[in-house]
């Protein structure tokens, strides 16, 4: 079970080619909405972007970058917080005007920390709705020289990331501290500080990690294999406790700054049995008992692993995901108001969600345009006869071939029990 490339590691890549000062070389580069949209912006920018398709089926993407254009622009951010929150930055760095909408779902996502900060270092941001919120133009023709920002990350750690990623970029370097207050998805913010570190560009960390330096001009040309998404995985790896069968995922990477790393702690907790052979084959299998769990700060984790526990033989409890109301959709409200549908008791409260499993029953799973939401219902459709997931295409967002990729296994998944 092969899982396409990962949308973070994707975006995250193309955004730093983009300002290196030599063309870079971004292999098994995912292609979906949200990183054609991330290309688009690039292109828009006046950055090269050629694809060259592989024999394997993969793509191989070559950036080559140049002085970036400074508008007037336009870019479109779909529904992808990467989109929406690291292209901003990047106008920043071309001291360009730049228009920026979305979808009407990406309206309501948070945008202030990272667009305030913005402001902070010089730029002129004008709201055609809410303040705060897409549909907003920039123009960042008169930056500062010196950057020193503090960020609210209680919201996103895509406000933090946005701006280490062009850190380098800006003519003073970057010192960032993030404000009182938690920080969301973690994880993430770890993932950019060692992508910058592995690329060469030199991140200091303050010793409590809430404050972070970057000196200027440091980035080359890269040559990268993107590793397969690892909470795009999440959904096949648990069919195999849904299903009490096995489920096999390739090139599974032995170490990883992934969220998605964590399934294999996860699931092991729930009742699985995984290993990860030499051969980066990573299989787990179902022993037809799954457990609750009370697990912390899951992240872009929480809908498939909520899913799960509902198949349950005890409660569960995820915390710290308050957050996840701001992503494409309010998850906690939308898995409050799905999982019912099919047996469970939910009750979400500020930052987290308790789950009770109750009896099964058949149902329609609403997606919200939610990719994560239609992946947690193809996998109480596979445990529970009758579940229909409304909009699958949704999953085109990071995974365009899941409805091919879940029939597939799922066919395979018994037969290998
Ligand atoms: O930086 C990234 O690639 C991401 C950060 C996280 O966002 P939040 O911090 O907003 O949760 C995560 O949920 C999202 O899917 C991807
Ligand atoms: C929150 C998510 O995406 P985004 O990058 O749009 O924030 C997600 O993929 O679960």
């Amino acid at each position: 079970m092969q899982v396409p490339a990962s949308k973070s590691l994707t975006n995250r890549y193309l955004i730093l080619a983009a300002l290196a000062s030599s063309p870079s070389t971004i292999r098994n580069t995912l292609i979906s909405r949200d990183t054609e949209l991330m290309l688009r912006a690039l292109a828009e920018f006046g950055v090269g972007v050629q694809r060259i398709a592989q024999d394997d089926g993969s793509t191989t993407v070559v950036i080559t970058p140049g002085q970036l254009a400074a508008g007037p622009l336009s870019i479109d951010c779909g529904l992808a917080g990467t989109v929406m929150r690291f292209v901003p930055p990047l106008a920043a760095v071309a001291g360009a005007t730049v228009a920026f909408d979305g979808d009407e779902a990406a309206r309501v996502r948070p945008m202030a920390p990272v667009l305030d900060a913005l402001a902070d270092l010089g730029a002129r941001i004008d709201y055609a709705g809410a303040a705060g919120m897409l549909p907003f133009t920039i123009d960042a023709s008169a930056m500062k020289q010196d950057a020193e920002v503090v960020i609210d990350a209680s919201g996103s750690s895509q406000f933090i990331s946005a701006l280490l990623l062009v850190g380098q970029a800006l003519p003073g370097g970057l010192a960032l501290r993030a404000a009182p207050g938690p920080i969301a998805s973690p994880d993430h913010i770890a993932m950019t500080v060692q992508t910058l570190r592995e690329l060469g560009v030199d991140v200091q960390v303050d010793a409590d990690a809430r404050g972070w330096r970057i000196a200027p001009g440091q980035l080359k040309g890269f040559t990268v294999t993107v590793e397969p998404d690892l909470s795009n995985a999440g959904p096949f790896l648990a069919a195999a406790l849904a299903t009490a069968g096995t489920v096999r995922v390739p090139f599974w990477p032995a170490k990883t700054t992934q969220v998605g790393g964590k399934w294999v702690e996860i699931l092991t907790a729930m009742g699985a049995q995984a290993e990860l052979g030499e051969d980066g084959v990573l299989c787990v299998r179902g022993t037809g008992t799954i457990r609750g769990i009370d697990y912390a700060d899951a992240s872009e984790l929480a809908p498939t692993l909520a899913a799960l526990c509902v198949l349950a033989d005890a409660p569960s409890t995820l915390s710290g995901i308050g957050h996840l109301r701001g992503h494409e959709t309010d998850r906690l409200a939308a898995l409050e108001a799905e999982l019912p549908k099919v047996g469970a008791r939910v009750t979400a409260t500020a930052d987290a969600l308790h789950i009770v499993p109750g009896p099964l029953r058949a149902a329609d799973i609403e997606s919200y345009e939610d990719h994560r939401m239609a992946t947690a219902g193809a996998l109480l459709g596979l445990a529970i006869d009758g579940v229909r997931v409304q909009n699958i295409a949704t999953t085109a967002k990071t995974m365009p071939d899941f409805p091919q990729l879940w029939s597939a296994m799922a066919a395979t998944a018994k037969a290998q029990g």
